[in-house]
């Protein structure tokens, strides 16, 4: 028998009586103390223990208790609550490398696991403590994954179809750091209407943002219908929801009737079913007649509408509504209401809604008031004004916010008082008391109720059963994984028609699209590879030629003499078009010519050039001035010109190049093409201007290792592509094979891409490693090609 204590989360799910045990012995009594109350569980046990189990004395304590109970921390609990953390983290971790491990490579195992506990295996989940491992516990409000069901269930605990639990998130670092949830609880009943209300920047959207698992929480978990958001298991995002963003996600260039059947698509909805809710909520949603008018020719109100319609419109089980009644008149936000409360009515779905019109959420059945991250009161709106005795939601929201700021005065106080440095607890999501306040008024609807997800194995397709009356819902969807991992050919087809559509209605964009490669290659054929013509070059020919005697073999015969003359030679074979031949007496009036730009250069032949030549073609002659008077001398137009002077200048020509080809980049990009940019332009200019003089930095180092320019336009080429490739820019690099996905992050483009990224599109500065990363590792590439630049000149000097 081993005795071991466990810990209330004092930041958990308080009120609910979740508590965390951890033993190693083989069995044991385990017993728990929960803010001073005891008590005793038998568990047998194999190996090891960590169960999350409800503790329904606490929970039957919270209620008893009156309104609104604000926990005061003494010192002890401090480092319980870490210790708690500590155990809780683990035992998600271990339980999510475990499903992983056994669950993917033997789905079936699944079901038989989740009978009430197995035996002898290191994670079962099931009533009482009887797995191993990792024990989820049954009944109230637990975590809602295999809960005793029988057969092939999923229980859905308390009929609470979204879990949140501890959703801690922030943004931005240091001083700029802003916690947006807080050790936030949440619990939403299968088939009620959930209002979350508060005001602007209370948190509302990040919450829903990672509902949907657009957003990940830094810790906490969100668990919908049993598994945890983004899993294949929840389906969400995918089928199982319709999630209408606060900011419009609709392709603009569609139009009514394309938005709406695309979604379809996407959803397997048939043709006729798709005509037929389009029919309906063209006419509910008060949008205009005609489906075939452009989204962005609709008025702000009428696009919010048309993305309500979008998420309502293949009827799924969870629909979570950003604000959907902004911009709507009274009229259409009263049916819209109603349109949700018949939705609701057969129990199937469940809505979760924010709105700033704190009134109108009078008619959900729970509201979740939230301010700074945390849910102030969590119940439905008839308790609430029950218990203030205040019809009005707004006053109530109002007292609830003076408390909660009353109770913020007194936590600082405290804090200041034992010497706690307040910014850094802030800093440590697990330090902080929990201030959610859970008031013990009757349960909405819906909360009361047991749910089990039957699948039958046959046809794939779920079966929702309420186990209080025994009552069957039929869901129309197929078991998620059957239906979300397979290949869909509807889906593929959704997506073509979409993309062929955006491409049409983009003229312009798809003209250049067919148009840029011929232009490209006409260009590429017109300027590059052409002989040049027309050059004028100074001639100097000062060669004398040479005189031959040639005596014959038979003395009758007269000797013979040859003339020649190479340079004439030479010079006649040179073509007039390339070259425009001007002759010069002396070598110094051609070089004059050079100097100051009558020419482009200077083609000298010494006074005894034929002579030199014949003597080496003939007798191999290896006299040095031979050698030295056999050459044609060209001195191009840099007679006067330091080889630095040359560099410097190409230089300070290619970066006022580089300049303007930014800043036009930009004038196109944000002026003429209203791209956003949510961060400083500052930052964005000076990352542009780096890469140009990084790419500027290659290009000298190429043509520093290259013998001629031919290798040097070669090797620039060659390694671009593959830069460009590897760097993110064409596909995602998580895309990659893991290897390359290293080589990638090394390369100059990928973190610049990224931080430009992170600047345009999420208005980050330099204070954030993905802003910054892409300086320096620019800079540090900059350097790279000019220290291989220098070394490279030195070793060929
Ligand atoms: N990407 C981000 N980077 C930094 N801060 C952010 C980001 N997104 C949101 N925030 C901040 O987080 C806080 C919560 O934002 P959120 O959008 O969740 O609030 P909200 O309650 O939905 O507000 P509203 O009702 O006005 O839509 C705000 O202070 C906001 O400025």
């Amino acid at each position: 028998m081993a005795e071991l204590k466990s810990y209330s989360a004092l930041s958990g799910t308080y009120g609910r009586g979740t508590c965390i045990y951890t033993t190693t012995r083989t069995s044991g009594t385990i017993q728990s103390t929960t803010r001073g109350n005891n008590s005793t569980r038998e568990a047998t046990t194999a190996a090891v223990v960590l169960g999350v189990v409800e503790d329904k004395e606490e929970e039957e304590k919270t209620k008893t208790k009156p309104w609104p109970r604000i926990h005061r921390p003494n010192t002890d609990d401090f480092t319980l609550t870490r210790l708690d953390r500590v155990d809780n983290r683990f035992i998600r971790r271990q339980y999510e490398s475990e499903y992983r491990r056994r669950y993917k490579k033997d789905p079936g195992r699944m079901s038989k696991d989740r009978e009430g506990g197995s035996n002898g295996v290191s994670i079962g989940m099931g009533g009482g403590g009887n797995g191993v491992g990792v024990g989820m516990g049954a009944g109230g409000n637990g975590v809602g994954v295999g809960m005793g069901g029988g057969g092939n269930s999923v229980g859905v605990s308390g009929g609470n179809v979204v879990v949140v639990q501890q959703a801690y998130k922030h943004y931005g670092r240091g001083k700029k750091k802003v916690v947006v949830l807080d050790r936030l609880d949440m619990r939403v009943p299968q088939g009620a209407i959930y209002g979350l209300l508060g005001p602007s920047g209370c948190g509302k959207t990040t919450l829903l943002g990672c509902l949907v698992s657009r957003l990940a929480l830094d810790s906490g978990e969100v668990l919908l219908y049993g598994y945890p958001t983004g899993s294949p298991q929840a389906a969400v995002p995918g089928h199982r929801v319709g999630y209408m963003p606060q900011e419009l996600a609709l392709y603009r260039e569609f139009t009514i009737g394309e938005t709406l059947s695309y979604f379809g698509r996407i959803h397997h909805m048939s043709s006729s079913l798709i005509r037929q809710r389009t029919h309906f909520l063209l006419t509910f949603l008060d949008l205009p007649d005609d489906p075939t008018r452009l989204v962005n020719q609709l008025s702000g109100g009428q696009q919010r509408r048309v993305s309500l319609g979008a998420a309502l419109l293949h009827q799924p089980e969870l629909l979570i509504l950003d604000e959907p009644t902004v911009g709507v008149d009274p009229l259409l936000r009263t049916s819209i209401w109603q349109h949700l409360l018949d939705v609701c009515k057969g129990g199937n779905t469940t809505i979760i809604i924010t709105t700033h019109y704190i009134e109108e959420a009078r008619q959900a059945d729970k509201i979740g008031l939230m301010r700074g991250g945390r849910l102030l009161a969590e119940t439905s709106p008839s308790s609430l004004i029950q218990h203030f005795n205040n019809p009005s939601l707004e006053d109530i929201f109002l007292k609830l916010c003076l408390q909660d700021g009353d109770k913020d005065n007194l936590q600082h106080q405290a804090k200041s008082n034992k010497g706690y440095d307040h910014d850094d607890e802030k800093d440590d999501p697990h330090t902080t008391t929990t201030t959610t306040t859970t008031i013990p008024l009757p349960e909405a609807r819906g909360t009361s109720s047991e749910l089990h997800r039957d699948v039958n194995p046959s046809t794939g397709h779920v079966i929702l059963r309420d186990t209080t009356d025994d009552k069957i819902i039929m869901s129309p969807w197929l078991e998620t994984s059957r239906y979300e991992r397979a290949f869909s050919l509807g889906r593929f087809s959704a997506l073509m028609i979409k993309n062929f559509t955006r491409l049409y209605r983009n003229l312009g964009f798809l003209l250049f699209s067919f148009l840029m490669p011929p232009i490209q290659t006409a260009l590429f054929c017109l300027t590059v590879g052409g002989t040049p013509y027309n050059l004028p070059m100074a001639i100097v020919d000062d060669d004398q030629g040479f005189q031959l005697d040639v005596q014959p073999p038979v003395p009758v015969l007269p000797n013979i003499s040859l003339d020649f003359n190479f340079s004439s030679m030479y010079l006649d074979e040179l073509s007039d078009r390339t070259i425009d031949k001007r002759f010069y007496k002396t070598f110094e009036a051609g070089y004059e010519s050079v100097k100051d730009g009558t020419t482009w250069g200077l083609i000298y032949f010494n006074e005894t050039f034929t002579q030199s030549l014949l003597s080496l073609l003939t007798i191999g002659s290896l006299d040095a001035e031979d050698k030295e008077h056999s050459k044609i001398h060209v001195y191009m137009d840099n007679t006067s010109v330091q080889s630095s002077e040359v560099m410097l200048a190409h230089l300070a020509t290619q970066m006022l190049v580089m300049l303007v080809q930014i800043a036009l980049i930009l004038v196109f990009m944000f002026p003429v093409f209203q791209l956003p940019c949510e961060g400083n332009m500052i930052w964005v200019v000076l990352i542009s201007v780096l890469q140009g003089f990084c790419g500027m930095t290659f290009g000298l180092m190429t043509s520093a290792i290259s013998n001629d320019e031919n290798t040097a336009i070669m090797m620039a080429l060659g390694i671009f592509y593959p830069l460009i490739l590897l760097s993110g820019i064409v596909w995602p690099i998580e895309g990659m094979p893991t290897g390359l996905r290293y080589v990638s992050y090394i390369l100059p483009q990928t973190y610049a891409c990224n931080s430009i990224r992170a600047i345009l599109y999420k208005g980050w500065d330099i204070t954030y490693s993905t802003v910054y990363l892409g300086y320096l590792i620019t800079t540090a590439w900059l350097f790279i090609h000019l220290a291989i630049t220098l070394i490279a000149i030195r070793i060929r000097k």
